[in-house]
């Protein structure tokens, strides 16, 4: 066991070392985006499924509460939430309509819709990026492996450089908070 746990681990590091290396500029790019966009009023809306579920949550609480500054609420939704609203999408019009209706009903241009796929080809996810992109929203994709279709939708992909699917997600959760970090000072500097 402690050899799995040791290998585990380690893995986790090296996906933390290739962030450092690969994707810095563009974890700071989703920064600006996000916190020029709650600054001119816009709101942040986040999804995902399973574990990606949780952290579009995750996301969204640090965002709406706080991260680690006394500031006031800023907007954002995760689509993943409401039970009524999942089941009565998903019952009339199919699993692969629960973000994108949504995302009909709640984005306004300017909005950021972030979606969080570690194979990058989760349908729901693609769907509601293809209808926020034709909203005028920034899209920006957290993804993994290749990227998958998600990646040739998005303005901003941010494709943690790794196949294990629990290393990806790692490498998501960091992200978002290094995001909330920045986003964070520089609204209330
Ligand atoms: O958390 C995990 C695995 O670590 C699972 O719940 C995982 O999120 C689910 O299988 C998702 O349906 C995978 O979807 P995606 O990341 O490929 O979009
Ligand atoms: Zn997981």
């Amino acid at each position: 066991m402690i050899d799995d746990i040791t290998a585990q681990l380690r893995a986790g590091r090296q996906v933390l070392e290739a962030l450092e290396r690969e994707l810095a500029d563009r974890i700071a790019s989703f920064a600006k985006l996000l916190a020029d966009s709650l600054a001119g009023g816009r709101k942040l809306l986040v999804m995902g499924n399973g574990g990606s579920a949780a952290d579009a949550q995750h996301f969204a609480a640090e965002i709406v509460g706080r991260f680690k500054l006394e500031r006031r609420g800023l907007p954002a939704v995760a689509l993943t939430t409401d039970t009524s609203i999942l089941t009565a999408i998903g019952n009339d019009y199919g699993f692969d309509a629960i973000f994108r209706r949504q995302v009909e009903a709640l984005a306004d241009e300017g909005d950021v819709v972030v979606g969080i796929s570690t194979s990058g080809n989760s349908r729901n996810v693609q769907e509601a990026l293809l209808l926020a992109r034709e909203r005028g929203c920034r899209t920006v994709g957290l993804l993994g492996r290749t990227g998958g279709s998600i990646r040739d939708i998005v303005e901003l992909d941010l494709t943690v450089p790794s196949a294990d699917t629990p290393r990806i997600q790692e490498g998501h959760i960091a992200i978002i908070h290094i995001v909330c970090d920045l986003v964070e000072k520089r609204l209330f500097p």
